[in-house]
């Protein structure tokens, strides 16, 4: 055990009552899951509720180090006794909502905590500066298909999507896991794209723009953007988009998502923008 882990052993000692704690018991989805994470011995992987390691040790045979993150002390006794001299496991008894994420590029393989779901992509995702590469996580399968979802009407699902690939890659069934939760769960892929839509510096003014955008899903284009675009500009922008003037807004697809944004960034004066903060009551400062 590195002196790391025997320090975080020690001073990590509070007892936590987190349920649903359905264990892996399937050699075959931990190996489809670690196939799906492609990754290499050079590696960091964070496994996020580690439990008692089903992911753990079969991710430390490859990958470079493991950060294993778990806030329950038995468990964390078990993966401590489990370890033997795996020396690139870390095992980190915390809140994964309250740990530092590593600087460099990191992979995420987990059986996450279905009930902090939202929160842990959040985490992930929301700053894309946050360097993480890809995720394979075991969610509940509504989760998954709300983050999957076309049209996509949330704004910080959109956010998201424009920096990563997010795919539900097949529905899991209750008996691979110990004991049995009562919803069916799902594989979701998430991939940095290699050329997002957004570029990272860009993401707050988009997420505003989005936010603004998506006040109302089912408004029309033209009315939607009507306080940030002129009508000129609106009827060159469906032209763009290969849709008219009366497609709702709901339902852009990513790439249209990208064409706006940076229609707004060319040809827009900044205080039209749209303000974090204002976007979503519909105050964004209009044209007169
Ligand atoms: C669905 S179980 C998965 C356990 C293990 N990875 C497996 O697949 O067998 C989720 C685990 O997350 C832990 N957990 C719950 N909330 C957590 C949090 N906020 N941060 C880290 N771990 C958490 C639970 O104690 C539980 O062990």
């Amino acid at each position: 055990m590195s002196e790391n882990n025997k320090n975080h052993r020690e001073n990590w000692k509070k007892e936590s009552n987190f349920s649903a704690q359905h264990l892996l018991i399937s050699k075959r989805l931990i190996h489809d899951m670690i196939a799906l994470a492609k990754i290499s011995p050079t590696d960091t992987v964070l496994d996020i509720g580690a439990g008692t390691g089903a992911l753990t040790y079969p991710l430390a045979e490859i990958a470079a180090h493991v950060l294993a993150i778990e806030t329950d002390s038995a468990f964390i006794d078990r993966l401590f006794s489990k370890m033997q001299d795996r020396s690139n496991i870390r095992i980190k008894q915390s809140d994964f909502l309250e740990v530092s994420l590593p600087r460099s590029p990191f992979t995420v393989v987990a059986n996450i905590p279905y009930s902090i779901t939202t929160p842990i992509l959040g985490k992930l995702l929301d700053h894309p500066g946050v360097p993480l590469q890809r995720a394979v996580l075991l969610v509940e399968k509504g989760a998954a298909k709300r983050f999957t979802a076309v049209p996509i009407i949330d704004p910080r699902i959109l956010s998201w999507r424009m920096q990563y690939e997010i795919r539900l890659v097949r529905t899991v069934s209750p008996h691979h896991f110990a004991p049995p939760p009562q919803v069916d769960s799902a594989i979701l892929l998430i991939q940095r794209r290699e050329e997002p839509f957004v570029l990272t510096q860009h993401q707050p003014k988009f997420t505003s723009l989005a936010a603004y955008g998506l006040r109302d899903p089912r408004l029309p284009l033209f009315a939607a953007l009507s306080g940030v675009f002129t009508p000129p500009q609106i009827a060159r922008l469906v032209r763009m988009l290969k849709v008219n003037q009366e497609y709702p807004i709901g339902r852009l697809n990513e790439e249209q998502w990208g064409t706006v944004f940076h229609t707004m960034l060319q040809h827009v004066p900044p205080h039209r923008w749209p303000q974090w903060g204002k976007s979503s009551k519909g105050k964004s400062k209009r044209r007169k």
